[in-house]
This record gives structure tokens, sequence and C-alpha cells, in this order.
């Protein structure tokens, strides 16, 4: 009722003889009333805001930042597919009636079941977003090299390493999620290797040409999707601990002429800037923009830094950071 109120703009009466019938047997009185106050009052905030506790973090992390990322958690996030062809784009954004930002990237307006659009029964593309997609984008083409992606799961790396012909092995140490992962990958037509382990206690008994490193974070750069991300209460010193360690064991997994990327999906500069400012083992390999969807650059330093505010003209992008490495 609210939303067709105050977004909509139906008039009170017609909200209420429409509205309050839906609620047979349930708070109608209550509805009512919470729908009279707010009208009697200054309707909704004239822009979005942050719950304080981020709102207070990000003003000093992002000042020039914050204001485009409240604005950017209004605004319902589109639906990102990243393809398993990208040779297709072009046709898969013309048949789905989506844009492109980045070779085997379609974006549709968000709506109506996943499931039922073309190209999912057959595997062609899996539900990911445009940030999301960066990390894997950076190691480029496999070329049946091998790669280990470290926390892998539910498979949304995996799989894009694994069509750009990697050949992948995909650690997690969540059995659970590795099923969902499975399920993933096979839905795609791909294959990769499976380990269920602690990337803290596992040792390769070979090295790897790259290591993909997605890891665990407190999730804030995907609040316009889990806008409860931002009400959590999480360990964040535990977390970036867990971040520097798994960068140590996977700096020791790659050859000499490997990769080694890090990513979070996280707004947090101790989760991203920080873990990578920190990384002195190996060398920095900057990301160029040519290796970014369009309308993003590289930071000064040659990493990725995205955050809800960016690319605002095409519907938005989650937040994310992500550096490479070489030695
Ligand atoms: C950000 S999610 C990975 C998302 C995945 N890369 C994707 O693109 O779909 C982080 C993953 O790290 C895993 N994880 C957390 N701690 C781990 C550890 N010590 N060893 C291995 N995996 C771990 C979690 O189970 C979770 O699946």
């Amino acid at each position: 009722m609210l939303a067709q109120a105050l977004r909509l703009g139906l008039p009170p009466h017609a909200v209420i003889a429409t509205g309050l019938p839906l609620l047979v047997g349930g708070p109608r009185r209550l509805a009512h009333g919470v729908f009279s106050a707010v009208l009697r009052g200054d309707g909704l905030p004239a822009s979005p805001t942050l719950p304080a506790a981020a709102q207070e973090r990000w003003s000093t992390a992002w000042p020039s930042r914050v204001e485009a990322i409240a604005a950017g958690l209004a605004v319902p996030p589109p639906l990102d597919l990243a393809l398993r062809d990208a040779a297709r784009t072009a046709e898969w954004a013309e048949r789905l009636g989506g844009i492109s930002l980045a070779p085997g990237h379609v974006r549709l307006a968000r709506g109506g079941a996943i499931e039922s659009l073309e190209g999912f029964a057959e595997g062609a593309w899996w539900v990911q977003d445009l940030a999301a997609s960066v990390p894997a984008r950076l190691l480029g083409p496999g070329e049946g090299r091998r790669v280990l992606d470290l926390c892998a799961a539910p498979g949304g790396k995996t799989m894009q390493l694994a069509a750009a012909g990697w050949q992948v092995t995909a650690l997690d140490k969540s059995a659970r999620r590795l099923e969902r992962l499975h399920e993933n990958v096979a839905r795609v037509g791909l294959s990769v290797d499976i380990v269920t382990a602690d990337a803290m206690q596992w040792r390769p008994s070979e090295l790897f040409d790259a290591v993909l490193i997605d890891a665990p974070c407190s999730a804030t750069g995907t609040c316009r999707r889990h806008p409860d991300v931002l009400h959590r209460l999480i360990d964040q010193s535990s977390l970036e601990d867990l971040q520097r360690g798994l960068l140590e064991r996977a700096s020791g997994a790659i050859r000499a002429d490997g990769r080694l990327v890090y990513a979070v999906c996280s707004l947090e500069p101790g989760e991203g800037e920080a873990q990578a400012a920190w990384v002195k083992a190996l060398g920095p390999v900057p990301i160029t923009a040519d290796q970014l969807p369009a309308g993003l650059a590289p930071t000064p330093e040659g990493w990725f830094r995205s955050d809800p505010g960016m690319l605002a003209e095409h519907g938005g992008i989650d937040g994310f950071f992500a550096a490479m490495w070489g030695k």
C-alpha cells in the first residue's frame, strides 16, 4: 500500500479501497493506521539512507562515494548473466533482449522466473553480478593451464574459469556448498576437479599456473541484493586474519611465472585495499582498463574497486575489490 501511494503516486482513497480488502483476516486496522500516519507525515525520505554504522564507516572510507553508494541501494539491481561461450555475446544479448558491458556478459531488466529464460535449460549461462565476474576475467584465457579456485562454492568463478579454458581445481571447505557447485557446473556442461578441504590446511601436490582467492568476507558489496548484510554483527578482525592467511598460503601455491588474484565482495577497505597493500612476497601485476567492463577503470594502484553507485546509468553494480600479483 505504501509503495502504491508513495512510489506509484496512487491517490490514498484508491489505495485503501484496493489494498485493505486484501488483508482479510489480517491486521487491517494496523495497516490502515500505519498508512494514514505515514501519509500525514513527510512520506519517504527524499534520498535513500544507509544504516548508521555503514554511513559512519563509508563516510570515512569513501567520502566522495558514500552518497552514490546510498543512491545505488535504492535501485533494484538488474539481472546479470555470464555466458558459457563468450564468443556468442552479441547473439545472446539480442536473443534475451539485454545489453552487454563486457565479453561474456548480458544484462537484463529484472523480472520473471530465471528458469523460464531462453538458454537456461541448455546451460548457456548462469547468474553472476558483473562485478563478480571481474576476478576471473583478470586471468584471461586458460589454454589448458591449471588454476586453483581456493574458495570456490557455489562456483560462479569456477564456471567462468572452466569456460575460459582453464583446468580448474575447485576447493571449498563446505561440502554442502560444493554440492551446489557440482550441480551448477554440471548444468552448464563444464567439468572441474572438486576438493573438499580447509584451504588453511590443504597442501597441493603440484604448483598451479594461477590461483584465485574469492575470500570469505563481510559481503557488504552485495548490499543491493542482500540489505541484511548491513545489519549483521560480523567479527571483522577474524575475517581479516583468515583473508591474510589465505593470501599467504596461496602465494606459495603458484609456479614461478604464475598469477595470484585476490578478491572480496566487500566495501570495507580492511578486507580489500589493506590486504592487497600488505602483500610483499609477490610482485604486483597492475590491472588494465581493457580487462574491465565498459565504464570502469582501475585504481591508481592498479587494483579493481567497484561500488553500488557505479554504472548507475546501466542499473549499477555490486561492490567488489580485486588485485593481481605474479612471482
Ligand atoms: C565468497 S564465497 C565464494 C564464492 C565463489 N567463489 C563463487 O564465485 O561462487 C567464499 C567461500 O569460502 C569458503 N570458505 C571459507 N573459509 C574457507 C576455508 N578456510 N577453506 C576453504 N574454503 C573456505 C566458504 O565456504 C564460501 O563458499
